[in-house]
């Protein structure tokens, strides 16, 4: 593996990103997964570069999907790879068809989780980039996400009590990973679905991001520092709606909520609405949509007895002697 010395001007930046940000403590069990595109493949090589310098305890996993005919090729690929490399190996086929690529992910991360937990890794890292928090951040903007889908992909989320996902090569664009793997001459495995436009994820990689550049040739680097600044806004917004919400619950149990109406009406419209949000969220199981938490909240200054049409389950929302309640279900106070 490369010494300091052979560093390129990528592996000194990543190494600055993990240091300042405290991403991948010393002498750690990590598992990196490599899917084998030049994003993850050009992580891995980092990172076992960076290794003897951190002391890390690096292992590799790869997720075979089943989704495209080279899917088990592919996995021999890694495999060979990490034998190359010295690394532990572990992979893991869905005995199942993935229709999308949500079930896809969701079955991913959890297969990660199992052999993490299994071989006692704490960390699993994997290769998102600036241009994957780019995209992500558009694809959330035109489905008319708030804040919270426009902070999107974060450096650090933990998937279990125990294990964390970490994401080092976020300001990091998929050119200087492709440029990286080339200067490396790594082999990079490429992913036939990612040509097929009738995702609209691709799109937005092929199409949108190329006509955004004519407005500002660094797109990606300046929108993925948007989704920076939201993830700490979003942090801040949520432990104050945390602090709202403490504040003015009344009553909450699994079938009621009551809420002070007045101490709602004093906080800002934004804190209103997060706190109608993680209390719909609770009593309505789902993601509540936008038009039912505005219902709500139009409720918060009615007059005394307004009520909401049922909201999904049954769920009511009614004002009450300067109390909001919601109840699960058409239960009504005594
Ligand atoms: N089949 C897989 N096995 C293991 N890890 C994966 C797999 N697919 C994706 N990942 C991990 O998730 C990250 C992001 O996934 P995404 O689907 O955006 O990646 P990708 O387009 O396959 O990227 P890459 O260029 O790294 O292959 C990858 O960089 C990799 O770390």
């Amino acid at each position: 593996m490369a010494e300091c010395s052979d560093w390129s001007l990528l592996h000194a930046k990543v190494h600055r990103t993990l240091r300042s940000r405290c991403l991948l403590p010393r002498d750690q069990r990590i598992l990196v997964a490599v899917s084998g595109g030049q994003d993850s493949l050009c992580l891995i090589k980092l990172l076992l570069d960076l290794q003897s310098k951190w002391q890390w305890h690096l292992g590799i996993a790869h997720c075979n999907h089943q989704w495209r005919s080279d899917a088990a090729a592919n996995a021999t690929y890694v495999a060979q790879l990490a034998q190359a490399w010295n690394t532990p190996f572990y992979s893991e086929t869905t005995d199942r068809v993935l229709r999308s690529e949500a079930a896809a992910r969701q079955w991913r991360y959890q297969v990660l989780s199992a052999i993490a937990q299994k071989h006692q890794y704490k960390y699993i890292v994997t290769g998102h980039t600036a241009s994957d928090r780019a995209e992500t951040l558009l694809y959330n903007l035109i489905r008319g996400s708030g804040a919270d889908g426009l902070q999107s992909l974060t450096w650090y989320r933990a998937l279990t009590p125990e294990i964390g996902l970490v994401r080092p090569l976020l300001e990091v664009t998929r050119e200087e990973t492709a440029q990286f793997c080339q200067d490396m001459q790594l082999q990079v495995w490429e992913d036939s679905t990612n040509q097929d436009l009738k995702y609209a994820r691709n799109r937005i990689r092929q199409e949108l991001i190329p006509y955004l550049h004519q407005f500002n040739p660094k797109v990606e680097q300046t929108l993925a520092q948007t989704a920076e600044i939201f993830h700490a806004e979003v942090e801040y917004l949520e432990s104050a709606a945390a602090q709202l919400q403490q504040n003015a619950t009344i009553t909450n149990d699994d079938a009621t909520v009551k809420l002070d109406c007045l101490i709602l009406r004093n906080a800002p419209l934004a804190l209103q609405r997060r706190v109608i949000r993680r209390v719909l969220q609770q009593t309505l199981q789902t993601a509540p949509s936008f038009a039912q938490i505005e219902k709500i909240i139009t409720l918060i200054t009615a007059p005394n007895c307004s009520q909401t049409d049922p909201l999904p389950g049954g769920a009511i929302a009614q004002i009450k002697q300067n109390c909001l309640w919601i109840y699960s279900s058409r239960v009504e106070e005594k």
